[in-house]
């Protein structure tokens, strides 16, 4: 059966070969690009990617009554710098209809967060309005890789580069990715840990990269830790998609950035 990366993985290859079936299916942007290495390159704080995230496979169903739209304002409201939309139908309870439903509803950068094995699936994400789009090294070739990335920035889209150990970070690097996304989480196994993101941060920072720590982040200790270890930004899903408070857990991770790591 393999690890759930695998299965989610081979579910992608139906979708693509469907996707290549119905090609009309995919819409043209009508978009206007929004950059969100931009709001890095000016931040002073520490950046939030707010997730709309109704399930996933570590956690089952996490909130299936939250409207994409409804978040994604008080995201923004209360002090995102960015949203993330997992449109994953099959294991993340996901759609693009979401994507698009926040990209008009605000005005920050949209992150599609999808398993991206195709430039197909790039031409969607850009048709439904994201700003930019998450490539996980776990899960391509490294010539896979490199064309994904060449293509998207190529069709105007900004890439969160996804790793979760140093071989993976090495890949990264060569391909003059700007923005790393560190996943504590292992998509293999589900474990998750801080650390990760300790142990990798230098070699992200010495290649010049801005460094986004994702997942496991729950509390403000949380968040402490990986902007203490030098991260530009994180990626927030479950806290926020469980917060009965939305707006005040997001504000308690709000903190301003470490000497040094502003840009
Ligand atoms: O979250 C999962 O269970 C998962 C499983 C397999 C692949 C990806 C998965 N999650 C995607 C993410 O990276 C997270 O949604 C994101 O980083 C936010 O994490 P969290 O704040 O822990 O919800």
């Amino acid at each position: 059966m393999g690890t759930i990366l695998d299965q989610i993985i081979e579910q992608k290859k139906v979708e693509v070969k469907l996707l290549r079936e119905h090609l009309n299916d995919i819409p043209v942007s009508h978009f206007k690009a929004r950059s969100f290495i931009e709001t890095l390159q000016n931040a002073e704080e520490l950046a939030i990617i707010a997730e709309f995230k109704r399930a996933s496979p570590s956690k089952g169903m996490i909130n299936s009554t939250a409207v994409p739209a409804e978040q994604a304002v008080i995201y923004e409201k209360n002090g995102a710098s960015a949203i993330s939309v997992l449109t994953d139908q099959t294991f993340f309870k996901g759609a693009f209809a979401d994507l698009t439903a926040v990209r008009e509803a605000v005005q920050l950068p949209i992150l599609c967060k999808d398993f991206i094995i195709d430039r197909l699936q790039i031409d969607q994400a850009k048709g439904y309005g994201a700003d930019l789009v998450l490539l996980i090294v776990a899960a391509l070739k490294e010539e896979e890789l490199q064309d994904l990335y060449q293509y998207a920035t190529q069709s105007g889209l900004e890439v969160l580069m996804e790793v979760h150990n140093q071989e993976e970070l090495e890949t990264a690097l060569k391909t003059g990715a700007k923005l790393i996304g560190v996943n504590n989480r292992d998509l293999k196994t589900f474990n998750v840990s801080l650390e990760v993101t300790e142990k990798l941060a230098a070699i992200v920072k010495s290649a010049g990269a801005f460094l986004i720590s994702e997942s496991g982040l729950h509390q403000p200790l949380d968040v402490e830790r990986v902007r203490d270890a030098g991260a530009n930004g994180i990626l927030v899903g479950e806290a926020f998609m469980k917060s009965s408070s939305i707006g005040e857990t997001l504000k308690r991770f709000k903190l301003p950035l470490v000497e040094g790591v502003k840009k």
